[in-house]
């Protein structure tokens, strides 16, 4: 009304003979001052009004994702013995990639899994030792430029053997950091995954392992134990396949609820400013405020974060017969609020100290602190 009134004098005034003669007059400027600032609010505000509501249709809110932590995070109980809070293997690792794999497998660690395992491939494993003697390496997987045609088969069934042997310990796998995408690698990997599947192992799926099941989506389709973890690039390659569309940021929510329940029963963390999850039922986001840091690295942390708080769902759950608040919440959601909000709070906190050059290293070394903070472990 203010600013119709405000509208109304100005073309009364420019109408007017004396609109010279006043022009140049304080009350004219302050009135068109006016008019522009409460003209200008008013688009803007009523522009972000008209996102706010776009975005909030639907049934996403942001996530408790702190009393999630709490109710998810096992106590450090003298009872228990190694492995009780989690046995998290991570298949990556190539010739190109060595990073990826290790801030997975380490991150994973450092949250408070057990054992943390990297099955890659042999050029890449001696690199992956060396960063840490807290992981266990296989080097197991093979690409195409090291083998032969005629020795594929062989090779293949012997590293499925291998895997297969240890796949009933995991509490979860973690596919596709630096894996880079030689076929036949890829080809193992999707065996892998069959087997994962097959022993209800829960699988979340990251970086080339997006790659793999954006070309196979019958890999993960109708497999409740599946998580994939897309950022900008492999989300694009996901919506454009599946959905047959370009991704419509005005409609984030409902698009990764359609693109869930498109796939079939799985969960999807799509990465971004705010992180968005969804499995086909609900959407939920993580906003907290994070690094403007974009060093990579970063997603790979997340990966083996949401593996081991996905870990300590299911168990959660599974002892709780039903009498906790997140009772009624997806494991598999509920290990990716957590993941997500972990995984900000940390780079906020590597931030502020290292600012500009803040790298993912520094990211993991705040891991701790940053659950420590919500749950104390004494
Ligand atoms: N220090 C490291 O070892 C890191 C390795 N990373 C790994 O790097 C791989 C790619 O991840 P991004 O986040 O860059 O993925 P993106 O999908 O964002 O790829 C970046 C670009 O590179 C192209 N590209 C990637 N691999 C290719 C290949 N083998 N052949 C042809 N084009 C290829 C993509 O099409 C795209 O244009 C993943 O395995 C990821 O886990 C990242 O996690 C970052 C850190
Ligand atoms: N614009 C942003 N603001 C704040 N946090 C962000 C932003 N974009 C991504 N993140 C956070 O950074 C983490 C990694 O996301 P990113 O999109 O960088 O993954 P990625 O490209 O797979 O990383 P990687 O280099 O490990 O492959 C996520 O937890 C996400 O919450
Ligand atoms: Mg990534």
């Amino acid at each position: 009304m203010f600013v119709k009134h405000c509208m109304n004098s100005q073309f009364t005034l420019l109408g007017s003979a004396k609109y010279c003669m006043l022009a140049s007059s304080a009350v004219i400027r302050r009135q068109q001052f006016l008019i522009r600032t409460l003209g200008g609010y008013t688009d803007q505000t009523h522009l972000k009004r008209m996102q706010q509501t776009k975005a909030m249709s639907g049934t996403a809110f942001e996530a408790d994702s702190e009393n999630i932590l709490r109710a998810i995070t096992p106590n450090l109980d003298p009872s228990k013995h190694k492995g009780q809070a989690g046995k998290i293997a991570v298949i990556g690792g190539c010739r190109e990639y060595t990073g990826a794999p290790y801030f997975a497998a380490i991150s994973a660690l450092k949250i408070g899994a057990d054992l943390s395992h990297v099955f890659c491939t042999k050029d890449a494993a001696a690199v992956i030792k060396s960063y840490s003697p807290e992981l266990i390496v296989h080097p197991i997987l093979e690409e195409s430029y090291s083998i032969r045609d005629e020795d594929k088969p062989s090779i293949s069934s012997k590293v499925l053997a291998e895997v297969n042997k240890w796949m009933e310990r995991f509490d979860c796998l973690v596919v596709g950091p630096g894996l880079g995408r030689d076929p036949f690698l890829l080809d193992c990997v999707r065996e892998i995954m069959k087997h994962a599947r097959r022993s209800n192992v829960p699988i979340v799926i990251d970086g080339d392992g997006l790659f793999l099941v954006t070309d196979s989506l019958d890999l993960v389709s109708g497999y409740p134990l599946a998580v994939l973890t897309p950022n900008v690039n492999e989300y694009k390659r996901l919506v454009e396949k599946v959905l047959n569309c370009k991704v419509d940021d005005h409609d984030a929510h409902e698009q990764l609820l359609s693109l869930a329940k498109g796939i079939g029963s799985i969960t999807i963390l799509r990465k971004g400013k705010s992180d968005l999850i969804s499995d086909g039922e609900t959407v939920k986001s993580v906003s907290i405020y994070g690094s403007p840091r974009r060093c990579g690295g970063q997603g790979d942390i997340l990966s083996g974060s949401v593996a081991v708080f996905l870990s300590w769902a299911r168990q959660r759950l599974s002892a709780a017969e039903g009498d906790l608040p997140i009772s009624k919440i997806n494991p598999t959601v509920l290990g990716c609020i957590a993941g997500s909000a972990l995984m900000r709070k940390a780079a906020s906190l590597a931030f502020q100290n290292k600012k500009r050059s803040t790298l993912t290293s520094d990211i993991i070394e705040c891991l701790g602190k940053s659950l420590e903070d919500i749950c104390p472990a004494i």
